[in-house]
């Protein structure tokens, strides 16, 4: 129980408790907790430096032990009577806080671990070749990202230029398939020594938590630039994430399954105690739903992808991000990205006014949301990830 009035159906009540950095009457960035409609202010509360550093990472530097305290603490001076007069001043309406890029990051690095997501893009991009590449099965596939430009959810996405083909010609200019993709980014706490490799199990050891990314993605300058290293300009103009990182130790109950397994794994991708998590997404167009990708379909999982990250010794720092890649579902309405729900642009999305889009408009805003069961028949919330589409400059 809590002394709190917490709105009914919250996703952000007490079995949640996410951290994110926060500003707000003119005061220096600080660490906060959503809680219901309001943001705990911890910076406030505690006059901590550690919450008052304008980032995460010192707080997830200080690993699991001292994360479990610290959410302990924070469910105590909110349940307890005896907290109440302390601990109220401080809570800040969310309406009157700016949310700010939540965590330092240093390494970015994006899977491709839906198989959905990954046969309909080789079906609509490479037809005439086998959906999966070979590898596929064997291990999780991904590529590194730009860490510079992963940014705070509601940073304008300023359509970006470069070079595409069209037709025999190359030319340069603003991109004319801008696309989203929708995904889950886990953040790395705890680093790791160098040489050394993360063992499945110990995902909760050095994720602190789990957020929303917009993995925007131009894809004419996605297609000429990308055989053979991979994606690079086409998408390190900037990512999106959400303000808010939910503690995976939140996410106990959303735990599930991965799908079965066709091929045997090598022995460091075994999982005794498997890490799919049941969430949904939720991605609009323009306040439109326009997609339901289901997190709990994805192939290959937030601990087995940690583990392939560091199998050859390299290390983990703290502020690492490990994006999931596109959430999509088997289903039409549960692709994470439009070149997929348009089929390529041959089949255009007619949206409420009327409009078809195959790709983004300057003006279009998508914003991408996500809930998850959290403990006692909770529901936890994601927040969102949001941004709207700039002319080119
Ligand atoms: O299949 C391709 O050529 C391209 C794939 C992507 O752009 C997807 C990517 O960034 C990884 C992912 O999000 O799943
Ligand atoms: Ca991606
Ligand atoms: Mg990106």
């Amino acid at each position: 129980m809590t002394w709190l009035e917490l709105p009914e159906d919250t996703g952000f009540g007490l079995a949640n408790l996410p951290f994110g950095v926060f500003s707000c009457r003119g005061r220096v960035m600080r660490t906060g907790i959503a809680v219901g409609d309001a943001v705990l202010d911890l910076g406030g509360l505690t006059e901590d430096p550690l919450h008052l550093s304008g980032s995460l990472n010192e707080l997830m530097a200080l690993g699991p032990r001292a994360w479990r305290e610290l959410r302990e603490q924070v469910t105590d001076w909110l349940t307890q009577p005896s907290c109440r007069r302390v601990v109220e001043p401080h809570l800040i309406p969310q309406a009157e806080v700016r949310m700010h890029r939540p965590f330092e990051v240093a390494d970015y690095v994006d899977f491709y671990s839906s198989q959905h997501h990954a046969e309909n893009l080789g079906r609509i991009l490479r037809p005439g070749t086998p959906p999966l590449p070979a590898n596929w099965k064997h291990l999780p596939v991904g590529y590194h990202g730009r860490a510079g430009t992963v940014d705070v959810s509601g940073t304008p996405v300023v359509r970006p230029c470069g070079q595409r083909r069209d037709g025999d010609d190359v030319t340069f200019g603003p991109t004319r398939r801008l696309d989203i993709e929708a995904e889950v980014g886990f953040v790395v706490g705890m680093p790791s020594e160098p040489g050394t490799s993360v063992p499945v199990a110990a995902l909760p050891e050095h994720v602190f938590g789990v957020c929303l990314v917009n993995d925007w993605s131009a894809r004419d300058l996605q297609a000429w630039e990308y055989v053979p290293l991979g994606p690079f300009l086409g998408k390190s103009f900037l990512t999106s994430v959400s303000p808010w990182v939910v503690p995976l130790a939140a996410l106990d109950a959303a735990r599930v399954a991965p799908p079965p397994r066709d091929v045997p794994l090598q022995p460091y991708l075994q999982d005794d105690a498997p890490w799919g998590l049941d969430l949904t997404l939720e991605v609009r167009l323009n306040g439109e739903v326009v997609s339901r990708p289901p997190f709990a379909s994805m192939y290959w999982t937030p601990a087995q992808q940690l583990a392939h990250l560091t199998v050859n010794g390299a290390s983990l720092r703290t502020g690492d991000l490990f994006a999931s890649g596109t959430v999509s579902g088997p289903e039409r309405d549960q692709r994470g990205s439009l070149i997929e729900l348009c089929e390529g642009g041959a089949d255009p999305l007619t949206l409420a006014d009327g409009t078809t889009r195959t790709f983004l408009e300057d003006g279009d805003v998508v914003t991408i949301t996500a809930t998850a069961p959290g403990a006692d028949g909770s529901r936890i919330s994601f927040g969102e990830v949001t941004g709207q589409v700039m002319p080119a400059r």
